[in-house]
């Protein structure tokens, strides 16, 4: 009888302890799960932003994207979709004016595509054109309106939320440069070290890098100050117009025409290489000072030697290291301070490096590569994206907050992770009385 009522009341508790462990294991995968779902990020949305980058030499539209519920906090850009424009420059519309916008179109058209038709509307678009416009101004101001309207009768016609068109300065191309460039490589948040932007473009080259602040006392229109993320950076900024790697070209090929002859041997391009060339082609650009020379002849036949050595002469020549009324200078009597940390080095910095395989090892052994690649003859050579639109439209968008955003003590993964090692710890120590009460229950049991 005794034994019955032992057995009987042992059944009793066994049955209790799994009532009570199933409903604590079930409370806890239940407050883990709530915890998950409520903390999970609901489905990503984003938002986008359209810059199109009309460069001297060609135009490109960007596309770039961020969740929709980071705005000015922590959302990272980024950079979807590039579309090249076909053709050259708006610039090189300047006698055609009313078809620099036709030749946006395309590229419009498949921006239209990609971004859903829901954030058409409230997408903003911007133009910037750089330094081929900056030069058509310089000839005729009333051509490069032309252009302008042109392209901004396509853009309007966008669905897209149209900012504007306009010619960016020089300064505003090199300091947006160097936030992309930062922004990209992280150190902006991490408020560390940055790292300088050198940008060499068809028809301008921009320097930008962090300086101390008598840089505005020297020469203020090399100084710009921004405040991101809470910190402050001084920059040097400087635009060399006419340096960029087309009109340097020209700049060249102008010093060693001068003398008039019928054929030029220029050392810049590879043995075999011979062209039949118009004086106006290379004289016709704002960038060229010298008049043509006094020839009746309208074209020179241009020949290739292919000597790296002498072209790198012929090329110091277009740079005026004569003088300078600053406490220093980098060349054409423009101030430089002294140049601080790492550079990033982008457009045909990149392109001509990447070209020759030479974005990775010393600048020793590059310059080696590069005077055995001249010297190639022109017949065994075979054919073959950081800029300052991402800083711009950061810029624009006030996408990069001055103070840095207040953020959660811990991110979601670390407080689900929390969650659940506290669950776990629960569980245990609910383990344990179990363990240790049982016994003690059951003599308890035993004595009744
Ligand atoms: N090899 C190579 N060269 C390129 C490429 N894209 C552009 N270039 C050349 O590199 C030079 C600089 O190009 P970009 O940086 O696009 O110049 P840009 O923006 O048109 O000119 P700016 O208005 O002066 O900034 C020009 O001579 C271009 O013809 C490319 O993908 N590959
Ligand atoms: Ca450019």
């Amino acid at each position: 009888m005794a034994e019955q009522r032992e057995t009987k009341g042992k059944n009793a508790w066994y049955k209790a302890v799994i009532i009570i462990t199933v409903l604590g294991i079930t409370a806890i995968v239940a407050l883990v799960t709530t915890a998950v779902l409520q903390n999970k990020p609901l489905l990503q949305k984003y938002k986008y932003g359209i810059v199109l980058d009309a460069g001297s030499s060609h135009t490109a539209v960007y596309i770039y994207e961020w969740p929709a519920e980071k705005d000015n906090d922590t959302g990272r850009v980024q950079q979807t979709h590039s579309c090249k424009v076909q053709g050259a420059g708006i610039s090189s519309y300047s006698v055609f004016p009313g078809q620099a916008g036709a030749s946006l179109k395309s590229c419009m058209k498949e921006a239209e595509s990609l971004i859903p038709l829901s954030r058409h509307l409230e997408t903003p678009l911007y133009l910037g054109a750089t330094a081929g416009m900056r030069l058509l101004r310089m000839e005729n101001q009333s051509l490069s309106d032309q252009v302008l309207w042109s392209v901004e009768e396509v853009l309007q016609s966008s669905p897209f939320s149209y900012q504007g068109a306009r010619i960016i300065t020089g300064q505003e191309e090199g300091a947006f440069g160097w936030v992309t460039v930062n922004y990209l490589s992280d150190r902006l948040k991490q408020g560390s070290g940055t790292t300088g932007a050198l940008d060499l473009g068809g028809a301008s080259t921009q320097i930008s890098f962090v300086a101390n602040q008598d840089v505005a006392e020297e020469s203020a229109e090399n100084a710009v100050t921004f405040r991101l993320y809470g910190n402050d950076y001084f920059l040097y900024t400087h635009s060399f117009l006419c340096y960029g790697k087309d009109q340097a070209l020209k700049l060249a090929l102008a010093q060693q025409t001068q003398s008039g002859d019928s054929s030029v041997l220029d050392p810049c391009f590879h043995p075999g290489y011979s062209v039949d060339r118009s004086y106006f082609s290379v004289y016709s650009s704002p960038c060229v000072m010298a008049g043509k020379p006094l020839v009746s002849r309208d074209s020179f036949t241009h020949v290739g030697a292919g000597n790296a050595s002498l072209c790198q002469e012929v090329v110091r020549r277009i740079f005026n290291f004569s003088s300078c009324s600053f406490s220093r200078c980098s060349f054409n009597r423009v101030y430089q301070p002294p140049l601080q940390g790492p550079f990033g080095a982008f457009s045909a910095f990149y392109f001509v490096m990447n070209f020759l395989n030479l974005t990775s090892g010393s600048l020793e052994s590059s310059r080696e590569k590069l005077e055995r690649y001249c010297s190639r003859p022109w017949t065994q050579i075979s054919g073959s994206d950081a800029g300052w639109t991402l800083g711009y439209m950061l810029n624009l968008t006030n996408m990069i907050p001055a103070e840095a955003p207040d953020t959660p003590p811990l991110p979601h993964a670390g407080y689900v992770t929390l969650l659940f090692f506290i669950s776990l710890l629960l569980f245990f120590l609910l383990f344990l009385c179990f363990r240790f009460l049982w016994p003690h229950r059951n003599s308890q049991t035993q004595m009744i």
